[in-house]
């Protein structure tokens, strides 16, 4: 017997809808690779619809005492944490992502960076108000953007998703979302559970807006006439698309590119420990992780070494099924992954070495091995550009100045890290490094309170911690005569 494909709807006004037009997309289990669902492919109509309700609620949310979008955010949060499960199950089948580190390292981070920005939301800070002027007296005013399009990836929807509404919800914003084209399920969870808290509270209908589609949908948003801000998180190729478009009106504009971070490992390190912690960082969601330890530096004297013990510890690590509890991941997201990792393995220049996996696991899904592979360029495919899949390079360095080197030799500078026991030296190389994030002895760990964002081609504008918030703020200047 078959089942017909659950159908996914958008979430606009307060109400789900089908896209004006009718038109659909189909979401497939990439464990599987069957379709289970059809999403709206949402056009000009549905797009007008979801941006007409967020500004029309704007002024009623811009206006909330900070209080009460904190108590929102806190009563969203709450429910989120109530309903993890079917979310777990629901982000599982559109992502193949194991159940059990869904629970564990998704639902409760996710959690507390909703309760984070419920807190900024009353904590928004400025310079001290002052007579900067003989008799005259000036202020600051943190206000909220206005209507927010914000583009979400592929790789973590529901967290992803997170990062973009609570930051902006908490200063005041209202928001239309977009979540991928292949992953649209979570999200669209998401929507019934944050309208379902803002209908009870009794807030406007136009808040929260969840608007499924593909690339042409986001583009409709992005030059839209109505928001005041497009904020994304995808490709390099999305990113200037976005910000092309954004600047025929100058919409602020927030980009989360991804990445190709360095991991350099010096003689001192553990290298048993870096191994078996970079082998996780490199793997965990596939390698579909835009901070994912893809490219270790390993200084000469140990390379041989180093490779070793990552290769066992690679050749150890599993991927599967999402009920399979041993697994450190599932598939690559979209058969489209698939061919682009396997084309980065195919294309490989003759000097390169795979050393373990390189090849699909399976037949059904998007499985791919864990992969190491070595005897790299730097200028090589492999190295400069960003696979988006469980594929750690190892290349060596002689001394410090040729690791920072090749370190920064790539167009990507979001996050990195540092394998050393010495400390001048972690220090050193902290400065040196030229990304948004450097981790010492670790590798991929975030906390709410601290910034996420990129250089270079990885973006501009803060995820995560109150820097993040501020980005969803705008000041204005108020000045009044004492006289
Ligand atoms: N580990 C979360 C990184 C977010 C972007 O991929």
């Amino acid at each position: 017997m078959t089942t017909e494909p659950r159908r996914l709807r958008n979430y606009i006004d307060g109400e789900f809808r089908d896209a004006a037009d009718g038109r659909t997309t189909e979401v497939i289990n990439p464990a599987t690779g069957t379709v289970y669902a059809t999403a709206p492919l949402s056009g000009k109509d549905d797009v007008d619809a979801a941006m007409a309700a967020a500004a029309a609620a704007f002024p009623v949310w811009r206006d909330l005492v900070p209080g009460e979008r904190q108590k929102a955010l806190l009563r969203i949060a709450d429910a989120i944490e109530a309903r993890a499960e079917e979310l777990i199950a629901v982000e599982s089948e559109n992502t193949g992502k194991p159940l059990a580190l869904t629970r564990s390292e998704e639902i409760p981070p996710m959690v507390d960076q909703i309760r984070f920005f419920a807190g900024a939301a009353r904590m928004l800070e400025g310079r001290s108000a002052g007579e900067y002027m003989e008799g005259l007296t000036s202020i600051v005013r943190r206000e909220p953007v206005g209507v927010c399009a914000q583009v979400a990836p592929w790789n973590y929807p529901m967290m992803m998703a997170v990062w973009k509404f609570a930051p902006a919800l908490a200063a005041g914003n209202t928001v239309v979302l977009k979540p991928s084209d292949t992953t649209p399920a979570s999200t669209v969870l998401l929507a019934e559970i944050i309208g379902g808290v803002l209908g009870e509270l009794g807030h406007p209908r136009g808040v929260f807006n969840v608007v499924c589609g593909d690339r042409d949908t986001g583009r409709l948003m992005v030059e839209h006439p109505v928001p005041a801000m497009a904020s994304i998180t995808g490709s390099v190729r999305a990113g200037m698309q976005v910000a092309e478009s954004a600047s025929k009106d100058l919409k602020r504009v927030h980009l989360e590119l991804g990445g190709k971070a360095p991991v350099v490992v010096f003689e001192d390190a553990d290298l048993a420990k870096a191994a078996e912690e970079i082998a996780v960082a490199g793997y965990f969601n596939a390698g579909q992780d835009c901070t994912a330890a893809t490219r270790v530096l390993v200084h000469e004297s140990v390379h041989d070494d180093f490779v070793t013990a990552l290769v066992k510890v690679a050749s150890e690590t599993k991927t599967g099924a999402p009920d399979d509890e041993d697994v450190l991941y599932g598939p690559l997201n979209n058969a489209h992954q698939l061919e682009q990792v396997s084309g980065f393995i195919e294309r490989l220049p003759a000097h390169a070495r795979v050393e373990t996996g390189g090849r699909r696991v399976g037949d059904q899904g998007y499985f791919y091995a864990p992969t190491v592979v070595t005897g790299l360029k730097q200028d090589d495919e492999i190295v400069q550009r960003e696979v988006f899949g469980p594929v750690i390079t190892v290349q060596s360095f002689t001394d410090e100045d040729q690791a920072v080197a090749r370190a920064n030799g790539v167009e990507y500078a979001l996050a990195s890290s540092v394998w050393t026991k010495d400390h001048a030296r972690a220090m050193r190389m902290s400065k040196k490094l030229d990304f948004g994030c450097v981790w010492i002895n670790t590798h991929i760990p975030l906390v709410a309170e601290m910034p996420h964002g990129g250089f270079k081609k990885s973006g501009y504008g803060k995820d995560l911690s109150a820097y993040g918030f501020e980005d969803y703020t705008r000041i204005k200047h108020v000045m009044t005569s004492l006289g």
